[in-house]
C-alpha cells in the first residue's frame, strides 16, 4: 500500500503539536493530487503557502523528530523517534531501517509558532534578525569594505595634490585614477548587492514577524481581550513603525557609527591631533544632542501614538455602529469626539515636528561647522608646512564621511526610534496578555468523553466583580439542560465558561476530567459546539462560513444540513448558491439568517457537547420548530446539550433546568419541578407586594 500525505499529515501535525488547518487538503484535492510521490510535500507546502519543507540529509538526532519520511515501497510515513541505532519508530506502529528512508523532511506548519514564550516584542524582532547571521556577516564585510573605499578616495585626492600636481606625473595619475575608479565600481556593486540581499531578507522577516504577532493576537484568551477593537487593531500598526526603524537603511546608518572613530583615526594619522580634535569634539557633541532630542520628544510621541490609536478606535466604532448612530442622531456627538482627538494628535505631533525640524537644522549646521573648522585648522597647519595641501583636502573629504550619512539621518531616526519605542511597549502589552491553551501546545487527550464540571468557579471581567460564582456544577454526557435567568444574570458568561471560551478567574472548568485550560485548543473546539448569541460571519462565501474550521464535508452534506435548519432557502434563493458572497461581519444578512448559518455549521461539525446561546431568539415559529427537530435528529445519544433561553416553551425539550440569579445557581431540577418552584416564588412575591401595598395605603 502506498500511503499518501492525506493519511499521515494530520498525525504529523498532532505529534508536532501544531494546529493543522483542516482545509489544507482542499487545494491538493482541487488539483486532483494523489500526494503519494516524493515531491508531494513540496507541492502541498506551495499550494497552501507554507514555508518549503526542510530536507534532512544527515542521520537526525533524537530532538529532530517527528519527521515526514518517504520510502519507495510504502509512500509517506511519520517517523516518531529512533527505535534502535539504525531503526526508526513509525507513527501508528512498526519500525523501519533508516537506510530504507529515501527522503526525510521537517515541515513548519503555520500557526505552530512558539506562542507560549513570554518574549518581549524587541526579542521577537531581535531573534528574527539574529536568525540570519550569515547575511549579517556578509553585510558587515560589505560595510567595512565600503568604508575602506571611502578612505581610499580621500587618499587618492591627497596623492593627486601632493605627488601628481607638483611633479606633473601623468602615469601616476593614470594608475591612481584607474585604481580608484575600480574601487568605486566595487563600491557600487557591494552597495547594490547589500541592499538587494538585505531587503529581500527584510521582506521575509516581515512575514515571519507579522505572522507571529497575528497568531499571538488571535490566541489571546477571549476574556482577556482589550475591549476596543479599533484601538487594538491600531496597535498592530506599531509593527510597521518598529520595522521601519529596523529597516536596513537605518541600520546601515548606525553600522557606520564605529567607522566615524576609524575616520577620525585616519585624520589623526594624516594631519595630526590638532585637526583630528575638530571631529573629536563635534561628533560626540552631535550624538549627545541627538540623545537630548530623543529624550525631549519621547513623551510627546508616546502620547501622540496613544491618541492616534484612539482615533482609529473611534473610526472603527463609528462605522460599526453606523445604524445606531444614524437612528439616534448621534453623528454629531461622534464628529465632536473625532475633532477633539484630531486636535489632540496635532498638538502632540506639533512639538515632535518642531523639535525634529530644529534637530535637522542644527545637525546640518554642525556638519558644516565641522567641515569649516577642519579646513580652517588644516589651512593654518598647511601654511606652517606641518601638513600638505593633499592632507588638508583628504581630511575635509573624510570629515563629510564622519558627519554626513549618520548625522544627516539622525533627526528622522530619533523620531522613528521614539515611535518605535512606544510601539514596542504596546506590543509588549499585547504579548503579556494570556493566550489560550498556550497556542497549540496543550494536552491532547485520548478522549474528552465525560461530564462537564465547574468547581468553585468564579469569573469576573477585567476590572469588574464576579459575574459567575458557582460552587459545583456537573452536566453528564447525554444530559439536556436549559439555562434560564433574568437579564444580566450571567447565563451567556456561564455558557462561555462551559465551552472553554473563557477561563475561570478562580476554580476549575473540566471536561472528561481534564482541566479545559490544559487541553489543546483544536481538540477542545472539535469537542465543543458553541453558538454565540450574536453569531458573526466572516468575509468570504457562504460555503466558507459554513465549513469554517472544519474539514470540508462536501456540498451534499452541506445541503443536507442546510435543509435541516431551513438555511436552504438562503442557498437556493441566490444565483450563486453556496458561493454567495458574505460581507464582513455578515452585514446584508438578517439576524435569523446569521443564526441559521451558525446552526448549520454546528450540524456539520457534529460536536459531542452542544452549547447554544438563545439559538431561536431570531427565528420565526416555523423555523424554530424545524431547527429543534433538526437538532434532535443531529444529536447523538451521548451528546450533552446546554441552551440559554428566555422562551419557557422550549423547556419541554430538555430534562433539566438551571436558573441563574446574580451569577449563582438559584434553582436546578427537572423542568416540572423548576417551573413549579418558580410559580410558587411568583405567588409569594405577589402576596408580599399586595401586603406592602396594603401597608402603604393604610
Ligand atoms: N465583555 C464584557 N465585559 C464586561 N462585563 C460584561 C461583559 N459581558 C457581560 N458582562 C457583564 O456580565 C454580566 C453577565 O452578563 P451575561 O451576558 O452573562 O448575562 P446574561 O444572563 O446572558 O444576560 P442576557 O439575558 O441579557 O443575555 C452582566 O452584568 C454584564 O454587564
Amino acid at each position: 500500500m502506498n500511503f499518501s500525505l492525506y493519511d499521515i499529515l494530520p498525525a504529523y501535525a498532532h505529534l508536532s503539536k501544531a494546529d493543522l488547518d483542516p482545509n489544507w487538503v482542499l487545494a491538493a484535492r482541487r488539483e486532483n493530487e494523489t500526494l503519494t510521490d516524493e515531491r508531494a510535500l513540496e507541492r502541498v507546502a506551495e499550494l497552501n503557502g507554507w514555508t518549503p519543507p526542510e530536507r534532512i540529509s544527515k542521520k537526525p538526532r533524537a530532538n529532530a523528530f517527528p519527521l515526514l519520511v518517504h520510502t519507495g515501497a510504502f509512500g509517506w510515513a511519520v517517523a516518531e523517534q529512533w527505535h534502535s541505532r539504525n531503526e526508526i519508530q513509525l507513527f501508528g506502529g512498526g519500525t523501519m531501517a533508516w537506510d530504507d528512508v529515501k527522503l526525510a523532511y521537517r515541515q513548519k506548519l503555520p500557526g505552530a509558532g512558539n506562542l507560549e514564550s513570554s518574549e518581549t516584542a524587541f526579542a521577537v524582532f531581535r531573534d528574527a534578525f539574529m536568525a540570519r547571521k550569515p547575511l549579517i556577516v556578509a553585510a558587515i564585510i560589505a560595510t567595512v569594505t565600503i568604508n575602506l573605499i571611502a578612505v581610499a578616495t580621500s587618499l587618492y585626492s591627497m596623492q593627486v595634490y601632493d605627488r601628481v600636481i607638483p611633479l606633473a606625473s601623468y602615469p601616476t595619475l593614470t594608475v591612481l585614477t584607474v585604481g580608484v575608479l575600480g574601487a568605486l565600481l566595487l563600491d557600487f556593486l557591494l552597495r547594490s548587492a547589500r541592499a538587494l540581499l538585505l531587503e529581500r531578507e527584510a521582506a521575509e522577516m516581515d512575514v515571519e514577524i507579522s505572522e507571529f504577532f497575528f497568531s499571538r493576537a488571535q490566541a489571546i484568551r477571549m476574556d482577556a481581550r482589550p475591549p476596543g477593537v479599533g484601538t487594538f487593531a491600531a496597535q498592530f500598526r506599531g509593527l510597521e513603525q518598529v520595522r521601519s526603524l529596523l529597516s536596513f537603511g537605518s541600520l546601515f546608518a548606525v553600522a557606520d557609527l564605529p567607522f566615524a572613530a576609524f575616520f577620525v583615526a585616519v585624520i589623526w594619522w594624516i594631519a595630526g591631533p590638532t585637526v583630528a580634535l575638530v571631529p573629536i569634539v563635534i561628533f560626540p557633541l552631535s550624538l549627545l544632542l541627538a540623545f537630548l532630542f530623543a529624550w525631549k520628544i519621547r513623551k510627546q510621541s508616546a502620547a501622540a501614538m496613544v491618541t492616534g490609536h484612539q482615533k482609529n478606535g473611534l473610526l472603527v466604532e463609528a462605522f460599526d455602529a453606523a445604524e445606531t448612530l444614524k437612528a439616534a442622531h448621534g453623528r454629531w456627538h461622534f464628529a465632536a469626539r473625532w475633532s477633539r482627538l484630531v486636535d489632540e494628535v496635532l498638538g502632540q505631533e506639533d512639538s515632535v515636528k518642531t523639535w525634529s525640524a530644529v534637530a535637522s537644522s542644527l545637525f546640518a549646521v554642525l556638519s558644516q561647522t565641522s567641515y569649516v573648522l577642519i579646513v580652517c585648522v588644516g589651512a593654518v597647519q598647511a601654511a606652517q608646512n606641518e601638513i600638505t595641501i593633499g592632507a588638508l583636502i583628504a581630511c575635509s573629504i573624510l570629515s563629510s564621511r564622519i558627519n554626513g550619512p549618520l548625522i544627516g539621518q539622525l533627526p528622522s531616526l530619533i523620531v522613528q526610534a521614539s515611535y518605535a519605542r512606544s510601539s514596542l511597549a504596546l506590543l509588549d502589552g499585547l504579548l503579556a496578555l494570556p493566550v489560550e491553551r498556550e497556542g497549540a501546545q496543550g494536552v491532547r487527550a485520548e478522549s474528552l468523553e465525560g461530564p462537564l464540571e465547574l468547581e468553585y468557579c468564579r469569573f469576573a471581567y477585567p476590572g469588574g466583580a464576579a459575574v459567575v460564582d458557582i460552587e459545583r456544577l456537573r452536566i453528564e454526557p447525554g444530559e439536556t439542560v436549559a439555562l434560564i435567568g433574568g437579564i444580566g444574570s450571567g447565563k451567556s458568561t456561564l455558557l462561555r465558561l462551559l465551552a472553554g471560551i473563557y477561563s475561570p478567574t478562580q476554580g476549575a472548568a473540566r471536561v472528561g476530567g481534564l482541566d479545559m485550560s490544559q487541553i489543546a485548543d483544536e481538540q477542545l473546539r472539535r469537542h465543543m459546539g458553541y453558538l454565540p448569541q450574536d453569531y458573526r460571519l466572516v468575509n468570504g462565501t457562504l460555503r466558507e462560513n459554513l465549513v469554517l474550521g472544519l474539514p470540508d464535508p462536501g456540498d451534499e452534506a452541506i445541503i443536507a444540513a442546510a435543509r435541516k435548519t431551513g438555511l436552504i432557502h438562503m442557498v437556493t434563493d441566490h444565483p450563486l448558491g453556496l458561493s454567495r458572497p458574505i460581507s464582513e461581519g455578515g452585514r446584508g444578512l438578517s439576524g435569523g439568517q446569521r443564526t441559521l448559518t451558525g446552526l448549520t455549521r454546528l450540524f456539520l461539525m457534529q460536536p459531542s457537547v452542544w452549547l447554544l446561546d438563545e439559538p431561536t431568539s431570531n427565528l420565526d415559529a416555523t423555523t424554530e420548530t424545524r431547527v429543534l427537530q433538526g437538532l434532535q435528529q443531529s444529536m447523538k445519544s451521548g451528546d450533552s446539550f446546554v441552551m440559554v433561553t428566555h422562551k419557557m416553551a422550549l423547556l419541554s425539550m430538555v430534562r433539566r433546568v438551571i436558573v441563574l440569579a446574580k451569577g449563582r445557581v438559584w434553582m436546578d431540577g427537572t423542568p416540572h419541578d423548576v417551573l413549579g418552584e418558580l410559580k410558587e416564588k411568583a405567588k409569594e412575591q405577589k402576596a408580599i407586594a399586595r401586603e406592602q401595598g396594603r401597608i402603604s395605603a393604610g
